[in-house]
């Protein structure tokens, strides 16, 4: 199989689909590598690291994507890259098509088989998007205690206190990947944290893993009603697979925080969970004020630690990928029920139901939409 690797090309993406030793396993199980001209260089890797590994350097992202049987990204396409879809082409990347429309229309006219990375289900784990949500759940406390900075928009508090003075308040809303990481270090920088979850057990895993370091609040609209308005900043963490975020932070909500205190609502990708994160916002104009709040709402959090986010993301992507590789779609899906649950659509059809359900679409699933009877053994 011929695999594609295109730069980036997101406000300030530097991370890569591939790494050099990516390459090296592909190049070994027999398959051709195409890596556009400085692809890398945002995560620290060379052109002449990927040919040493046996990749292929192309100039320009059009070829890679006209010659490539798959495509391999970090980030959804943007607009300027629809032009490329064509029927039969495997796109295997981080889609989020239920806040996508437009996206996902193109997908489908043109019969490109998209595989999600963050749909990919093992159990209960997303693992190919538990990595990210490790990178952007710390980065979320960290955002937070620099937008609380009085120079950068916020209240000017100092998240641990000092002694004689309080600490910051935070709310983590979802107490998954992203929530627990932030809990991390929210604890670490010594604020008052909160977690709230739908999930009984969940809550209960949280209380063994911090004890009396956090407290733990059942989510229901009064409990994120007092906890919002009572924090410093909140944090957005919820996930219903592969749907549109629930909007649990009401504009009212809102309006009842103080001034200068910020919301970052990692969940944005899928949507957001506050209802005045209405916008996504960019590495490179992260935030707006609100009802004097400020908001932070950037899609692509990892991308501005892409040394750690690509090796991190690689190491759990490229053994899926040279699944694909290796078999062919269809006998990579039937042979592994994780990865069936990551094709979002294939031959113009919706395969992932909450996608369907979200965007108005009839859901196929996905062995009809191959147009073959998968049977296994
Ligand atoms: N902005 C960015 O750059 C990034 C965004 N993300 C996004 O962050 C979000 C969270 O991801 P993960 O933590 O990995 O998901 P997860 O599945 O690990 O955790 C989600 C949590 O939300 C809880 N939940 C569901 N409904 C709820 C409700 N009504 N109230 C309270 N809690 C509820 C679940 O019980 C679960 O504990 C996703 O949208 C993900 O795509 C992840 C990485 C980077
Ligand atoms: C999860 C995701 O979309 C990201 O890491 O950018």
């Amino acid at each position: 199989m011929i695999i594609g690797v295109p730069k980036e090309i997101k406000n300030n993406e530097n991370r890569v689909a591939i790494t050099p030793a990516g390459v090296m396993s592909f190049v070994q199980a027999g398959h051709t590598v195409l890596v556009e001209k400085d692809a890398g260089i945002g995560s620290g890797f060379t052109n002449e690291d990927y040919a040493n590994a046996g990749a292929q350097i192309i100039e320009q992202a059009q070829d890679i994507w006209e010659k490539a049987d798959m495509i391999m990204k970090v980030k959804e396409p943007l607009p300027s890259e629809y032009g490329y879809f064509r029927p039969g082409l495997i796109l295997f990347t981080y889609l989020h098509l239920a806040a996508e429309p437009e996206l996902t229309r193109a997908l489908k006219e043109k019969g490109v088989t998209a595989i999600a990375y963050e749909t990919v289900q093992v159990g209960r784990t997303l693992p190919l998007l538990t990595p990210m949500s490790e990178v952007a759940g710390r980065m979320a406390a960290q955002i937070g205690a620099q937008f609380l900075e009085k120079p950068k928009g916020g209240k000017g508090i100092l998240l641990g206190g000092v002694p004689g003075v309080s600490r910051g308040k935070v709310t983590i809303i979802g107490g998954g990947t992203v929530g627990t990481n932030a809990a991390k270090v929210a604890v670490g920088l010594g604020a008052d944290v909160t977690i709230i979850d739908l999930n009984a057990d969940r809550l209960r895993e949280l209380d063994d893993i911090f004890g009396h370091q956090i407290t733990t609040l059942m989510s229901n609209p009064m409990n994120i009603a007092q906890a919002v308005a009572e924090s410093d900043l909140v944090i957005g963490a919820v996930l219903i697979p592969g749907a549109k975020a629930p909007k649990l932070v009401t504009e009212e909500m809102v309006k009842a925080m103080k001034p200068g205190s910020v919301i970052v609502d990692v969940a944005i990708d899928q949507g957001g969970i506050v209802e005045t994160s209405d916008r996504v916002t960019t590495h490179d104009n992260p935030t707006y004020v609100k009802h004097g709040v400020v908001h932070y709402a950037v899609a692509n959090m990892p991308g501005a630690v892409p040394r750690t986010s690509t090796l991190a993301l690689t190491n759990v992507t490229i053994p899926y990928a040279l699944q694909i590789a290796n078999k062919g779609v269809q006998q990579a899906i039937l042979d592994n029920p994780a990865l069936k649950l990551g094709v979002n659509i294939a031959n113009g059809e919706i395969t992932y139901e909450a996608v369907a359900r979200d965007l108005g679409y009839n859901y196929v699933p996905v062995e009809e939409a191959l147009g073959k009877q998968l049977t296994s053994n």
